[in-house]
C-alpha cells in the first residue's frame, strides 16, 4: 500500500497488477477516480452509475469495482490547498487503471495544466483517441459514417510539454540572447518583446508512440497507419517524427508494413508503375499500409476524404486539434472518448477529450457520452468486454430512441432533451 500523506487507504479491493507484459484484473479491482472541475462531477456522477449497472447486469455481483476517489484540481486544492497532490500521483502509480473527469486550466498565466501534468508525471506516452460515428448522431458532415479513426497522439513532448519563458523576464532575455549572440539566430522578428516556448521532440519518444499505432493497428485489422505532421516546415521537429517514424516501421514491423517511404524509394528506382504495383501487392497480401500527410492537408481531407484515414499517429499539439475537429465531424465533443496509457508500463488513465466546460456547470445538463465511452475503453483495456459491450449498446439505443442531452437535442429533429442524469438513466434502462 502507498504511504499517504492525506489519503486514507481503500477500505476494499485489490490492486490490478502488470505482470510480463499484461494486466492481471482482481474481481474486485480498486480503481482511482479524479470527479473533476465544472461539468466534472455532473457527468461523474451519471458515468459511475452506469459503470456500476453495466457490471452487475454483466457479472451478477460476481465483479465489482471498488471505486477510490483521489483529488487533483479545484477540489483538491480545497481539501489540501494543493492542486495536484503527491498522494494521488501515488495512488495513480499504484493502482495502474483509473479515470478522471476534465480539470480547468487558466490561459495566460496561473498554474499550468494539471491535465498534462499527470500525463507527464506517469509518463502515459500515448493520448489514444478513437473517433467513429454512432448511427442517428446530428453531424455537420453528409457522411459521418465514413469517420473511422483511432488518434494516437504523443503525450509527452512537443510545444506543448510546457517549456517557455514569458515576455520581459530575466529568463526570456537570456534565452534570447543566447539565441542572437551564440547561435546567431536572426530569425526573432521583435526580441524584445517575445515570450519564447520549446518544442522538443525526440526518437525515442516518437518511435514508442509509433510503435504503439502500429501494433494497435495489426492487432485490430487496420490498414493504414498515417503520420500526421509540418514536417516541411519544422524540419527536426515535426520533419525527424515522419523520418523516424518510418524508419521505425520499416526496422520493426518491416515483414508486416509497406511504407509510402518504401514507395518513394521503388518509384526512384523503378518508375511509378513499379511502386504503384509494389504496394497493391502488399496490400492483398493484408500488410498494413504506413503513410504520411502535412497537418494542414489531414484538415482538410478528413472533411473531404475521411475513408482514407484509419489509425493516426501525430504529435502533441496537432492531436489536440486533430481531436476535436474530427469529433465534431461524428457530432461533436459530447461523445468524445479518450485514454492516456502507457504502453510499457501498462499504466493508464481514461478521460473525455473536452474539457470542463464551466458555463453548464452544476447544471446537470452536458452529455456524459464522453467519459462513459472513457469508460468503456476502461472495461476493454481491463478484458471486461462483456461491460464495455453493454454499456456501448444501451448507450447506442439511447441515441437512437432519440433520447438525448441539449448538444444532440438542438441538432436533431423530435428529440427529447433530457439532463445528464438523466441521459444515465435512460443507458441504465437499455442494459
Ligand atoms: N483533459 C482535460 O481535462 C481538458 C481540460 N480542458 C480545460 O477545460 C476548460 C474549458 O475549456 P474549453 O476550451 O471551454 O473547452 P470545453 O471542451 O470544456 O468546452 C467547449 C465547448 O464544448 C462543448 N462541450 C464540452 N463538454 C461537453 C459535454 N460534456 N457535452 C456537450 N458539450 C460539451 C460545449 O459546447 P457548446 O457551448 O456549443 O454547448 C462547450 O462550451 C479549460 O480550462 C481547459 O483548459 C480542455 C480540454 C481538455
Ligand atoms: O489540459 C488542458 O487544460 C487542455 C488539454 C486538452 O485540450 C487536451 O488534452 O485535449
Ligand atoms: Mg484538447
Amino acid at each position: 500500500m502507498p504511504d499517504f500523506k492525506h489519503y486514507a487507504n481503500p477500505t476494499s479491493g485489490e490492486a490490478i497488477r502488470f505482470e510480463g507484459g499484461s494486466l492481471k484484473v482482481p474481481d474486485h479491482p480498486i480503481v482511482p477516480f479524479i470527479e473533476g472541475d465544472g461539468t466534472g462531477p455532473d457527468i461523474w456522477r451519471a458515468a459511475q452509475r452506469v459503470f456500476d449497472a453495466a457490471v452487475e447486469k454483466a457479472y451478477g455481483g460476481k465483479r465489482k469495482i471498488a471505486w477510490y476517489e483521489v483529488y487533483a484540481g479545484e477540489k483538491a486544492f480545497n481539501k489540501f490547498q494543493e492542486w495536484l497532490p503527491e498522494d494521488t500521483l501515488k495512488a495513480l502509480t499504484e493502482y495502474i487503471v483509473s479515470i478522471k473527469g476534465p480539470l480547468t486550466t487558466p490561459v495566460g498565466g496561473g498554474i499550468r495544466s494539471l491535465n498534462v501534468a499527470l500525463r507527464q508525471e506517469l509518463d502515459l506516452f500515448v493520448c489514444q483517441r478513437p473517433v467513429r460515428y454512432f448511427n442517428g448522431v446530428p453531424s455537420p458532415v453528409k457522411r459521418p459514417e465514413q469517420v473511422d479513426m483511432v488518434i494516437f497522439r504523443e503525450n509527452s513532448e512537443d510545444i506543448y510539454a510546457g517549456v517557455e519563458w514569458q515576455e520581459g523576464t530575466p529568463e526570456v532575455k537570456k534565452i534570447i540572447d543566447f539565441l542572437r549572440n551564440e547561435m546567431a539566430v536572426k530569425k526573432i522578428r521583435f526580441p524584445e518583446t517575445s515570450g519564447i516556448g520549446v518544442k522538443p521532440v525526440s526518437k525515442e519518444g516518437t518511435e514508442r508512440l509509433v510503435r504503439a499505432a502500429i501494433n494497435y493497428a495489426l492487432e485490430n485489422g487496420r490498414k493504414s497507419v498515417t503520420l500526421v505532421h509540418k514536417g516541411n516546415i519544422m524540419k527536426f521537429t515535426e520533419g525527424a517524427f515522419k523520418s523516424w517514424g518510418y524508419e521505425l516501421a520499416e526496422r520493426e514491423f518491416s515483414d508486416k508494413t509497406f511504407t509510402w517511404s518504401e514507395y518513394d524509394r521503388i518509384k526512384e528506382a523503378q518508375g511509378t508503375d513499379a511502386a504503384n504495383k509494389a504496394q497493391q501487392e502488399a496490400e492483398a497480401a493484408g500488410k498494413l499500409i504506413v503513410k504520411d500527410v502535412i497537418a494542414d492537408a489531414f484538415l482538410q481531407q478528413i472533411l473531404t476524404r475521411p475513408a482514407e484515414y484509419d489509425v493516426i499517429a501525430t504529435l502533441n499539439l496537432n492531436g489536440d486539434y486533430v481531436s476535436d475537429a474530427l469529433a465534431a465531424q461524428v457530432g461533436g465533443i459530447g461523445i468524445a472518448p479518450g485514454a492516456n496509457i502507457n504502453y510499457e508500463s501498462g499504466h493508464a488513465v481514461f478521460e473525455a477529450t473536452h474539457g470542463t466546460a464551466p458555463k453548464y456547470a452544476g447544471l446537470d445538463k452536458v452529455n456524459p457520452g464522453s467519459v462513459i465511452l472513457s469508460g468503456v475503453m476502461m472495461f476493454e483495456y481491463m478484458g471486461w468486454q462483456e461491460v464495455a459491450d453493454l454499456i456501448t449498446s444501451a448507450l447506442e439505443k439511447a441515441i437512437d430512441q432519440k433520447v438525448v442531452t441539449y448538444d444532440f437535442a438542438r441538432l436533431m429533429d423530435g428529440a427529447t432533451e433530457v439532463k445528464t442524469s438523466e441521459f444515465g438513466n435512460q443507458i441504465i434502462k437499455n442494459m
